[in-house]
């Protein structure tokens, strides 16, 4: 079955708690935190203090997307914070491999992740060492954005990568994410779908998440 991590980029930050509860209450598989730090995008969010205090109001699994430079200083805060699992992006300054083998060390899953102008080779390097590859469908850095259509053949050929080497590898997409992309996506092998507007606007998304979780045949995943 398709996992649905609803981004919590579109929430309503002044009832971070209770949007939280809402999305595990509508079925939600993973909460999706996006850190930015003004620099690595022109955007800035939350932290790990955040995100501890978040980390009381549900079980639901944080999934943590680090827009941000040189990410190896900050895993240690984002797992003591209550973060499951934990993706850094190929561009990002600093030593990217071991912001992974850090996150592995701290006991957490490990993802890697480009934005769409980045050539998916990049990728190559991480691929056996990661649980999880995030298919960025937007330039990272803000909500609301449309979908960039050419990352499809990234999707098919991580897709293909996963089939040949390590079939429980998670295939996530993110950004401009609705029924018809998010369909697409999964048809070209994702199992995660991520999204933010696309949810947050309804105002009951279970319905939602739940047409979403249909698609694909990959229904043990
Ligand atoms: O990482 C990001 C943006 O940097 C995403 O998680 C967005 O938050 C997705 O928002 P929508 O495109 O679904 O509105």
């Amino acid at each position: 079955m398709t996992k649905i991590a609803p981004s919590m980029l579109s929430c309503d930050f002044s009832r971070l708690g209770e949007e939280l509860v809402r999305v595990e209450k509508s079925g939600a598989d993973w909460a999706h935190l996006d850190v930015m730090d003004g620099m690595f995008v022109p955007n800035l969010t939350f932290g790990a203090p955040i995100i501890k205090c978040a980390r009381h109001w549900t079980d639901i699994p944080f999934d943590a997307h680090l827009m941000i430079e040189d990410p190896v200083r900050y895993v240690e805060d984002f797992a003591k914070a209550g973060c499951d699992s934990i993706t850094v992006h190929t561009e990002a300054e600093g030593d990217i491999m071991a912001a992974v083998d850090k996150i592995h060390d701290l006991g957490l899953k490990a993802g890697i992740t480009m934005n769409p102008p980045t050539d998916v080779h990049d990728l190559d390097r991480y691929l056996d060492r990661v649980d999880l590859v995030l298919i960025m469908t937007v330039n990272a850095g803000f909500g609301g954005q449309k979908f960039h259509e050419e990352c499809i053949p990234k999707i098919e050929y991580v897709k293909k990568w996963a089939e040949d080497h390590n079939p429980g590898l998670e295939i996530s997409v993110d950004g401009g994410i609705n029924r018809e992309t998010g369909k697409r996506c999964v048809e070209a092998g994702a199992n995660v779908l991520v999204a933010g507007s696309a949810l947050f606007k309804l105002d009951d998304m279970s319905q939602e998440i739940s047409l979403w979780k249909g698609y694909g045949p990959d229904a043990e995943r």
